[in-house]
């Protein structure tokens, strides 16, 4: 996992809107990317969000060929496993960025921990292997960043000027 990828913008498509898309849609949409979620069933919060214009939703099953080029990132977020599967093949088929929930070994991406301090963004995996601990040592390192740690917010400026 080697980029930050910038996907303000960016066309990305949820297959399922269930709680887990929407803790997913909860994050990215403060980087205001377009989003669009095809499921049968949507949360309350992901349907406030389409009633208020913020996403685009499609309430029937996703098809096969509603995966398109049209999209930069595809997250299979539905609850069957067999079904994210075939998605991340067809976006695989189609060259489409994609994270499939269900199985991180599908994934050309996956969600990581992570905080943003100023221009500071910390980021940490476990590669699919323990999501908890990189939750809990974000929170640690944050924690340590914010309240012990010497004055990196200006190193990064000072840093940046000298550069310009
Ligand atoms: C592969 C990945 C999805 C992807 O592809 O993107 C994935 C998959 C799965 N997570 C599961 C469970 C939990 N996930 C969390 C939390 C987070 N999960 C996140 C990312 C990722 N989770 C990607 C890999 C990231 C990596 O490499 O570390 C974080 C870091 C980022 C985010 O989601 O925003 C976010 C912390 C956010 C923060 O605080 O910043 C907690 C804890 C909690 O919620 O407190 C639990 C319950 C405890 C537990 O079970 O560990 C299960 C079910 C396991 C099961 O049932 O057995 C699967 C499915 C599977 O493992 O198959
Ligand atoms: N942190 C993470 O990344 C985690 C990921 N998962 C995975 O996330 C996936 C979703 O889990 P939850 O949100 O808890 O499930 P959920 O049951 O809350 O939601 C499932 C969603 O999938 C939709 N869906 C079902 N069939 C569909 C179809 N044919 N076409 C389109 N949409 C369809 C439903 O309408 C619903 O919106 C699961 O595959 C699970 O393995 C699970 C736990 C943690």
């Amino acid at each position: 996992m080697i980029f930050n990828i910038k996907i303000t913008g960016k066309k990305v498509l949820f297959a399922g809107g269930g709680k887990i898309a929407e803790a997913k849609i909860k994050k990215l949409i403060k980087e205001s990317p377009e989003i669009s979620v095809i499921a049968p069933e949507v949360t309350e919060y992901i349907r406030t969000l389409g009633k208020g214009g913020k996403i685009n939703i499609i309430e029937r099953e996703i098809r096969i060929d509603d995966i398109t080029e049209n999209y930069f990132l595809v997250i299979c977020a539905t609850s069957n496993q067999g079904l994210n599967r075939k998605i991340s093949i067809e976006c695989r088929k189609l060259g489409i960025l994609h994270d499939d929930l269900s199985n991180h070994r599908n994934s050309d991406i996956m969600m990581v921990a992570s905080t943003i301090i100023g221009n500071l963004t910390l980021s940490i995996s476990t590669d699919g292997m323990a999501p908890a601990i990189a939750r809990r040592l974000k929170t640690e390192l944050e924690e340590d960043l914010i309240h012990n740690s010497n004055n990196f917010e200006e190193d990064i400026k000072t840093i940046y000027n000298k550069k310009m």
